[in-house]
């Protein structure tokens, strides 16, 4: 068995392109399932995120479960495999394994060490879990990585300072206008990354914020946690309204088609109105043709990496603190893995050996005759289980206890051979 991942990323691809892949929740089982109908698949998990999309999977077949992932990924998107090879990247075993350990500790997120990436791992694992995609060994991976993206929190510095694709969308507000904290603004979306852009944006200073969303309650709610400061709130319906009077609107919902492009805001806004939007959403809620107005500057998700940039050396400082830990958790993946070899191994030479048993135990009760009383048949069955467990419990103990791998490898072709076992091989 083989452990890949095949995916792409704000490192291999642009956000045009990550929007085409994107799986939203919903559509996350369906996915699941035409995956696992490839014939060379046998697990498989999908980690759909504004910055990347990556599917894990297990196979016996590294090159065929690589190519039914890409064309899986080609018939999703509507790309054809030459046009979207170019921005994928697949990773194979020890280097798949790192990699999510890395996810999961936000060292490859866009901002590094930001927090949501966990929860997003988690809830992967979770779905992974609920429609039975994920079995041993990617329970085992994902069980690590969330492990490793707990302990770099908890035991380094990279985790401090609340940073989110949300903060870095409102510092590069604060880089591109005058005066941040007199800007009227607008939200559109109350969700995760609403409210930490309202969070943010008060930390600035900035007071007249307007909530809209489809639903009137949810911006009710996420205003109310602010009690402090008085938020508007409003339907997404009234947005061109809300629009024409602001300076700065961010984008953050889950719609799957641009909410907002030119014309909408041609029609509100005044001739000689400067309008700023930033869209954090993948897919995109701003459509690109809002660039060709003069009035309107418009950033997405990928034009946060400017800001980024500026703290990117303290942060990447902290996270070389970080790796020591996760080549630990790796580590440890290893040490589970390499104990998988033995398990094939060790049932072929149980069943064995219980056949010998059963089979023997057969003869030898037939040739004691029915006036053999049923109880001292019982006896003689517990028996010949006990010598046969005792026999066999060093071999197992030793083999699994083995931490050199060849030594081990040495060890259980011994074993096959002494035995004459047929050993159908989990690993190659
Ligand atoms: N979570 C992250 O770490 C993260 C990071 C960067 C960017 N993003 C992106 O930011 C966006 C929001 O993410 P989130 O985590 O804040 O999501 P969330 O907590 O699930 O909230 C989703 C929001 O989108 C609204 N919404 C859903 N479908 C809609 C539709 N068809 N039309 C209009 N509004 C709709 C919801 O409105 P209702 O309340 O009415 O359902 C809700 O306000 C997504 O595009 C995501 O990719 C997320």
């Amino acid at each position: 068995m083989h452990i890949a991942v095949v995916g792409l990323s704000h490192k291999t691809a642009p956000v045009e392109v990550r929007e085409k892949l994107s799986i939203p929740e919903p559509q996350i089982e369906s996915a699941t399932g035409q995956l696992l109908n490839y014939p060379h698949i046998e697990e498989v998990a999908i980690l759909s995120t504004c910055n990347r999309l990556e599917i894990y999977i297990v196979t016996q077949e590294t090159e065929q479960g690589i190519r039914e992932v890409t064309q899986f990924l080609s018939e999703h998107s509507k790309l054809l495999v030459p046009s979207l090879r170019q921005h994928l990247f697949v990773l194979l075993h020890q280097d798949a394994v790192m990699h999510i350990l890395r996810v999961a500790a936000g060292l490859d997120s866009l901002v590094l060490g930001e927090g949501q990436i966990l929860a997003q791992v988690k809830n992967t694992h979770k779905l992974g879990q609920q429609y039975q995609s994920i079995k041993t060994i990617l329970n085992r991976l994902f069980k690590q990585a969330l492990t490793a993206g707990k302990r770099v929190r908890s035991e380094t510095s990279i985790g401090t300072g609340a940073v989110s694709i949300s903060s870095a969308a409102v510092e590069l507000a604060q880089m591109k206008l005058d005066n941040l904290a007199a800007c009227q603004v607008a939200i559109l979306g109350a969700g995760k990354m609403s409210r930490l852009l309202v969070q943010h944006l008060i930390s600035k200073g900035t007071d007249r914020i307007c909530i809209l969303n489809r639903s009137l309650g949810r911006a009710e709610e996420l205003a109310k946690q602010f009690p402090e400061e008085s938020i508007r709130t409003c339907l997404l319906t009234e947005m061109t309204a809300v629009i024409s009077e602001c300076d700065l609107v961010f984008t953050s919902t889950s719609a799957t088609e641009p909410i907002l492009d030119r014309a909408k805001l041609e029609m509100v806004l005044e001739p000689n109105r400067c309008l700023m939007l930033i869209d954090i959403s993948v897919p995109r809620n701003v459509h690109a043709n809002v660039n060709e107005m003069t009035n309107v500057q418009a950033f997405n998700v990928d034009d946060l990496k400017a800001v980024v940039a500026q703290n990117q050396e303290s942060r990447r400082r902290m996270a070389q603190e970080a790796e020591g830990l996760l080549e630990q958790e790796a580590e440890a993946f290893d040490v589970w893995w390499r104990s998988l070899e033995t398990v094939t191994t060790i049932s072929c030479l149980r069943d064995k050996i219980e056949t010998i048993r059963e089979q023997e135990l057969e003869k030898a009760l037939s040739r004691l005759g029915s006036e053999f009383a049923e109880k001292h048949q019982e006896v003689i069955e517990a028996l010949t289980r006990g010598i046969v467990n005792k026999i066999l419990h060093d071999p197992m103990v030793q083999l699994r206890a083995q931490q050199d791998v060849e030594a081990r490898r040495r060890c259980m072709q011994t074993l096959q051979m002494l035995f004459n076992l047929d050993v159908e091989e989990l690993f190659s």
